[in-house]
């Protein structure tokens, strides 16, 4: 964990400004204490010695309205430029995770703590402690050099002291890298686990076991609890060190100045100025231990998140060293050549030396479970990456076996991923009329008509415009498959992959869907994976993958129709 991470200013560039900003008016702010402390012993002197107070005490009150005005914006500017720094690291994130095939982007537990706590603890590193760090650097030298000026005593006393306060926040912040290092481990168990709980909660409850976890997320959460405890402990600790330290030093100043004023050497005013001055010295060095405290957790995430940033710049170096990974033709060519896939490179591949040209039309392919199906469509789909071999082909929709369904309307489910506009389709055998208002809307109706759902959307209260829960919740296997081959009908790709599109689908559902599928192979390369005969004899090509040796798959059998 460094004090100061360039790589933040470089990768994230927007920050620079309000940064720079907040530096600026720390600096202002400084200077003004400075001035502050002349108009106050001024003050004073003419008090004691009877002269008139008018002009200091109205410089005073001048500059006491300038630090609050200054303190005031200091705030608004720290809140926009902290919340600015989160939201670009998230989206940033995000962009680059987007970028990565799905075997190079970090593991769920990782993605979502970073994401969402990761990016917000930076918000007071960026908007409180590097601002702070950069005045800390600054105006000691400013209180020092006007110290020297006007007592140079005093000025020694504060050059020989003030080293003793980085030294020891440097020690203290030793110990607190390693408790906050602790923390950060265990906030990513927890929100890890939480997630685990929350997607697998429909198979605890079915098991009866949904009332275990309440007992470990106790548990995950009180580890949580103890370690954020302990970096507390360490941070009240020093600060109440850091704040000693400070006082000591400014109580030397005092005693000497005392000394001095007794003595008679030295006048009211100077001395005045030396004790008002000499905090300011100390004041941004303590306040970047306290800072720093509150920003430690944001410098570990930082250093998290700036790693993950790095990351798609050297994944895309190893493409561009040789690496053999799919290329995008501008046809709509569909070529393996020679894939091997592994999961991991512990594990034997999945899919061995696979060689597959698959031309316009419907392309189905079977084999048995756990056979490698859906591994082929994600390689075709660019999601992941052939261990060994290429894959060429051109932008592909994937329809996997359970389809995403965002919370929002149907409309909103049905046209996920299609462009804008819709391209146009023929609506004119449509017997659906009702709802209608846009071109994209007859589209919309057009595509759930194919699927057989025009009827249960139109029957629902807001038809295109009625909600659908989390995770398209409220409908049923079927109905989201239809929604998904719906979509898929919406979408321009001239490649569409179907994962067991009609597997929840009987009767006319099941007809009607196998319909739309021939029909969509008419204009594109459809492959879809599936253990319907109906499909099958449907098909233009067939692909058949069995495993021969061991638990690699071979493609055993490529018939043509
Ligand atoms: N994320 C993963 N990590 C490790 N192994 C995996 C992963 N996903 C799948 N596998 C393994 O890869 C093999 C092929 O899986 P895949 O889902 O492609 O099979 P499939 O032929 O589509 O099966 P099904 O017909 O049951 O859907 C299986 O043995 C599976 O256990």
């Amino acid at each position: 964990m460094k004090p100061f991470d360039p790589r933040l200013l470089r990768t994230v560039p927007a920050v620079r400004a309000p940064i720079a900003a907040l530096t600026a008016v720390g600096v202002l702010s400084g200077a003004l204490t400075v001035a502050t402390a002349f108009a106050l012993s001024a003050l004073v002197v003419a008090v004691v010695e009877g002269a008139p107070v008018g002009t200091p005490a109205l410089w005073l009150a001048a500059l006491f309205a300038a630090r609050a005005l200054l303190a005031a914006g200091s705030d608004i500017v720290s809140a926009w430029a902290g919340a600015a720094v989160s939201t670009r690291l998230r989206s940033a994130l995000l962009r680059a995770w987007g970028r990565l095939p799905a075997e190079r982007r970090p593991d769920p537990d990782t993605a979502v703590t970073l994401a969402t706590s990761g990016a917000t603890a930076v918000e007071p590193y960026a908007a409180r402690y590097l601002p702070t760090l950069l005045t800390a650097a600054l105006v000691p030298g400013l209180a020092i050099a006007t110290l020297a000026v006007v007592d140079w005593p005093s000025a020694v006393i504060v050059v020989l002291t003030l080293p003793l306060l980085p030294v020891f926040a440097v020690l203290i912040g030793k110990a607190t890298q390693t408790s906050t290092e602790r923390r950060w481990v265990a906030l990513a168990q927890l929100s890890g686990h939480f997630l685990d709980v929350v997607r697998g909660l429909p198979t605890l409850v079915g098991y009866g076991r949904a009332g275990h976890q309440v007992g470990v997320v106790k548990e995950v959460s009180e580890r949580h609890r103890s370690a954020t405890m302990a970096t507390l402990r360490i941070a009240f600790l020093s600060s109440a060190a850091l704040e000693l330290l400070a006082s000591i030093s400014v109580a030397i100043v005092a005693v000497v100045v005392g000394l001095r004023l007794s003595w008679g050497t030295m006048s009211l005013g100077a001395g005045l100025v030396a004790i008002l001055l000499s905090p300011e010295a100390y004041w941004p060095i303590r306040r970047v231990g306290a800072e720093f405290h509150s920003a430690a957790g944001g410098a570990v995430a930082l250093d998290a998140i700036l790693a993950h940033l790095e990351a798609p710049n050297a994944a895309c170096e190893g493409a561009l060293s040789g690496a053999p990974v799919r290329s995008t033709p501008n046809a709509a060519l569909v070529e393996v050549e020679g894939v091997e896939y592994r999961y991991a490179a512990e594990l034997a591949p999945v899919l061995r030396d696979l060689t597959l040209r698959l031309a316009p039309g419907l392309t189905v392919v079977t084999g048995p479970s756990g056979v490698g199906k859906s591994t082929l469509l994600e390689l075709l789909a660019g999601l992941r990456t052939p261990t060994r071999g290429t894959v060429t082909a051109p932008a592909a929709h994937l329809v996997t076996q359970r389809p995403f369904i965002p919370a929002g309307t149907v409309r909103a489910a049905v046209t996920l991923g299609a462009p804008r506009p819709i391209p146009s389709i023929d609506v004119s055998a449509s017997p659906m009329s009702r709802g209608m208002t846009s071109t994209r809307d007859e589209a919309v109706w057009e595509a759930l008509r194919r699927v057989g759902l025009d009827g249960v959307v139109a029957a629902l209260p807001g038809s295109l415009d009625a909600p659908l829960g989390d995770d398209g919740f409220g409908l049923s296997a079927g109905q989201r498959q239809r929604i998904a081959l719906a979509r898929a009908s919406l979408c321009t790709e001239p490649l569409v992959l179907l994962d067991e599109p009609t597997a929840h689908l009987d009767g006319d559902a099941a007809e009607q869907a196998h319909a739309l599928i021939a029909e969509l192979a008419e204009r594109r390369v459809v492959v879809a994976v599936t253990h319907r005969p109906e499909l099958l004899r449907l098909a233009d090509h067939h692909v058949h993958l069995e495993p021969v040796h061991g638990p690699a798959t071979e493609l055993r059998a490529e018939v043509r129709r």
